[in-house]
């Protein structure tokens, strides 16, 4: 069953389209990756899921119901991010208790827990914590809501490694216990992979690629060689990224979908692959500029 589903969605500020008839659907009990590179449209998307602001066009489901101002949607869904609009009256212990009468799957003693743990005061206001403090939190109420669809956009930013790495070994350890529908929007796929099943590229607010961690390990390939041999054997695949190295050498990303015949007429003449790392495809596939930062210092 899908937890949430975009068909065709447009969102458009001013003159400016931030997502591009988005479309796509992630099922239940899964953890999806959304990665894209800064204003790609991910915070847009997630705030649209969320049914803090409505899409210009297109259909958006959250379990079924569109989620705008839909209370039955918000109960059963969270979503975490940076900049949550807490009240500044109430306390951390105070404001736990209101996330409790508000999520029916609310488990106050994992919050507890977790509070002690990353040693945040009860007493204190959400205004007075440090910035890596605030996001704690904010991933202490995510968790701990067991919301049947949790949404997490960029929630480490200013947490220290250990905590960082902390709170993705307890997402995942409560995870498995309670299986459920998590996005995480992050700059950092290395940091997350290993948690994820699926992952949502997201350029220019299009899906670029949706698929699994596996597929995409499986996806593109480097080659490379003598520019002039390379050349002659690169023309009719899927060309994703080019560069030229000094002494004549260049290597391509390319679309993997070799046949046996093409990997072996390669070899043949000198060509080499390598495989490269989600996190690097998924800067290439989604970098602007076809010769990157060093471009900027060659421009007249
Ligand atoms: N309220 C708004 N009014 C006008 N433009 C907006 C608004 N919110 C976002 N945008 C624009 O939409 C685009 C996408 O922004 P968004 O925050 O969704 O991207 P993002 O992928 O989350 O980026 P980042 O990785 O930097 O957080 C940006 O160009 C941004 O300036």
């Amino acid at each position: 069953m899908s937890v949430l589903k975009f068909n065709k969605v447009t969102k458009i500020y001013g003159k400016k389209k931030v997502l591009d008839e988005l479309t796509f659907s992630i099922g239940e009990n899964k953890i999806t990756g959304l990665i894209g590179r800064n204003g790609a449209g991910k915070t847009t998307m997630l705030q649209i899921a969320a049914g803090f602001i409505r899409e210009s066009s297109g259909e958006v489901r959250v379990f079924g119901e569109s989620p705008f101002n839909n209370l039955s949607v918000s109960a059963n869904m969270v979503m975490v991010d940076n900049d949550m609009n807490l009240p500044a009256s109430l306390s951390l212990d105070e404001l736990l208790d209101s996330a409790a009468s508000f999520y029916p799957n609310w488990d106050m003693k994992l919050a507890r827990n977790l509070m002690s743990y990353f040693r945040l005061d009860l007493k204190q206001h959400h205004t007075g914590l440090s910035k890596g403090m605030k996001n704690t939190f904010h991933a202490i109420l995510g968790l701990a809501s067991r919301c049947p669809l949790t949404i997490f956009d960029e929630p480490t930013n200013g947490m220290d490694a250990g905590v960082r790495k902390d709170f993705y070994r307890a997402l995942l350890k409560d995870y498995l216990a309670n299986p459920r529908t998590i996005i995480i929007s992050s700059h950092h796929l290395n940091e997350v992979e290993d948690l994820l099943e699926d992952i949502l590229v997201l350029k220019d607010g299009r899906q670029l690629l949706h698929m699994t961690v596996e597929d995409m390990r499986e996806y593109a390939v480097i080659v490379s060689g003598r520019d002039d041999m390379l050349n002659d054997w690169l023309s009719g695949h899927e060309l994703f990224h080019r560069n030229s190295t000094d002494f004549g050498k260049s290597y391509a990303l390319i679309r993997n979908n070799l046949s046996e015949g093409q990997i072996t007429s390669a070899m043949n003449k000198g060509l080499k692959f390598s495989t490269i790392s989600n996190e690097d495809l998924c800067l290439y596939l989604t970098s602007q500029e076809k010769g990157g930062i060093d471009d900027v210092f060659t421009k007249n």
